[in-house]
C-alpha cells in the first residue's frame, strides 16, 4: 500500500473533528474523499499529509511512519495542494512553481537542468506554461490554482494530497485536472465536493460524516440514493452513464 493510516484520531478542546478513520489507498490508486462541509475533509487530509500529529493513531507512507519521518524527506514524497493556499506577492508564476523543487535540491548544488524540466513539465500539465513569467498577483482565481497545482506537481511526489482542487476552476480545466490526478503515475487522496466528478475520476471513494468513515468502496457502491439522502441531506436518483459507465447523480431541483 502506498498509504495506510489506522485510527486516526484528532479534535481540539473538547471537541472531536477526526474520529477513527483507517484508510489505504494502493500504488496509483485515486481515492476521493467526499463529506458534507464540517465533515473533516481539510483536517484528515492535513493529518494524512503529517501537517497535524493525530492524537491517536498513525500514518504510512510506503511503510514508513510519517511521524519517524524528517519534514525534508517527507516532501520528497508527499505534496499537499491546499484549499486557498497563500503565496507571497511579489512573484511570478515560475517563481512558485520553482519551489516545488526545494525538497529535491541540496544547499550546494544550484538549478539543474532537471529543476527546470519538472517546472516546465507541471506547467504544462496545468495548462499555464503561457503565463509563466506573469506576476503571480494579476492571476485569476483558477489561474492561481492550477499554479498550486504544478507547484505541487514540480515536486514530483509519489503521493499527493489535494484538498478541493477543483475549486474555482471552469468546468473544463475541473476536468482536465482531475483527468490528469487521475492518470499521472501516483497516489492521490482528493477531496471532493462535486459527487459527480467523484463518480467519474476516482477509484474508489472513502464518505466521512461528522469525522468518521460511513462508507468506502466503489463509486457505484458508495454513491447510492440512500446515501446520499442520509449524508448530504439531498433527494437524488443515481443512473449508470451512458457516455462514461460510472455512476451520474441527478438532483431533484423541486
Ligand atoms: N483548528 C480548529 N479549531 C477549531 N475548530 C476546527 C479547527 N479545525 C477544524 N475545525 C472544525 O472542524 C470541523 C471540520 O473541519 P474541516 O475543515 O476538516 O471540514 P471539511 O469537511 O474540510 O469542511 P468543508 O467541506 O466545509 O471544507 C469544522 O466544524 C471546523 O470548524
Amino acid at each position: 500500500m502506498s498509504i495506510v493510516a489506522e485510527n486516526l484520531t484528532w479534535g481540539v478542546r473538547r471537541k472531536t473533528i477526526v474520529r477513527g478513520v483507517s484508510l489505504s489507498a494502493a500504488p496509483g490508486e485515486t481515492l476521493g474523499l467526499i463529506g458534507p462541509n464540517g465533515s473533516g475533509k481539510s483536517s484528515l487530509l492535513r493529518l494524512l499529509a503529517g501537517l497535524k500529529r493525530p492524537h491517536t493513531g498513525r500514518v504510512e507512507i510506503f511503510g514508513q511512519d510519517i511521524a519517524q519521518v524528517s519534514r525534508r524527506a517527507l516532501s520528497q514524497q508527499v505534496a499537499f495542494v491546499q484549499q486557498s493556499a497563500a503565496t507571497d506577492t511579489n512573484v511570478t508564476v515560475r517563481d512558485v512553481v520553482r519551489l516545488g523543487r526545494t525538497p529535491h535540491r541540496s544547499a550546494l548544488a544550484g538549478w539543474t537542468a532537471a529543476d527546470e524540466a519538472a517546472v516546465t513539465t507541471a506547467l504544462t500539465h496545468v495548462d499555464m506554461l503561457g503565463h509563466t513569467a506573469q506576476a503571480w498577483q494579476t492571476l485569476s482565481g483558477g489561474e492561481r490554482q492550477r499554479v498550486h497545482i504544478a507547484r505541487a506537481l514540480a515536486q514530483s511526489p509519489r503521493v499527493m494530497f489535494l484538498d478541493e482542487p477543483t475549486n474555482h476552476l471552469d468546468i473544463h480545466h475541473q476536468i482536465e485536472i482531475l483527468r490528469m490526478v487521475r492518470d499521472l503515475d501516483l497516489t492521490s487522496i482528493v477531496a471532493l465536493h462535486d459527487l459527480n466528478l467523484a463518480a467519474m475520476f476516482c477509484d474508489r471513494i472513502v464518505v466521512l460524516q461528522a469525522g468518521s468513515v460511513i462508507a468506502g468502496g466503489s463509486p457505484e457502491n458508495v454513491l447510492t440514493e440512500t446515501l446520499l439522502r442520509k449524508v448530504f441531506r439531498v433527494e437524488a436518483g443515481v443512473t449508470r452513464s451512458l457516455y462514461h459507465g460510472r455512476p451520474h447523480i441527478h438532483f431533484t431541483a423541486a
